[in-house]
């Protein structure tokens, strides 16, 4: 079984487009409980993109998924979902994306993760 240890995200709905916000899970379970609007769905929507690369229904190449630009006051804003998961049964090793920010760097975890811009396609980083 595959479990997942972290989660990055960043310039996703609420989440703020200039820092990667970082959510750890726990084993053996995860509860993930806020007010109405504080992101819950969000962190799900945010595994299904970068562990299946599925926007949310409606999101038309990451309209209304990544973070308003309006809001931010910018003309575009990217966004990014990093995903951290163990490699239990192989030798230690990062799988080749884009080079991960420094709180998720491990020798004995592999990367998964997406980024995407208000206006483009989305693609394996
Ligand atoms: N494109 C966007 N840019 C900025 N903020 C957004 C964007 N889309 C949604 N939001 C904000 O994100 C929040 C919605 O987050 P989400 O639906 O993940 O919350 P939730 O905790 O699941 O809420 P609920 O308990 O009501 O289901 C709201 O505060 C909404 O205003």
């Amino acid at each position: 079984m595959t479990t997942i240890t972290k989660i990055g995200i960043q310039g996703i709905r609420s989440f703020d487009h200039e820092t990667m916000e970082i959510i750890e899970f726990e084993r053996p379970v995860t509860l993930i409980v806020g007010p109405n609007g504080s992101g819950k769905t969000t962190i799900i929507e945010c595994l299904k993109m970068a562990s299946a690369g599925l926007l949310p229904p409606g999101a038309r190449n990451g309209h209304g998924f990544v973070h308003d630009p309006q809001v931010a006051r910018l003309p575009e804003v990217k966004g990014q979902i990093k995903m951290l998961f163990p490699r239990e049964e192989e030798p230690a090793q990062r799988t080749g994306r884009s080079a991960p920010p420094a709180p998720f760097s491990s020798r004995t975890s592999a990367w998964a993760g997406a980024c995407g811009r208000s206006t483009r396609r989305w693609r394996a980083c």
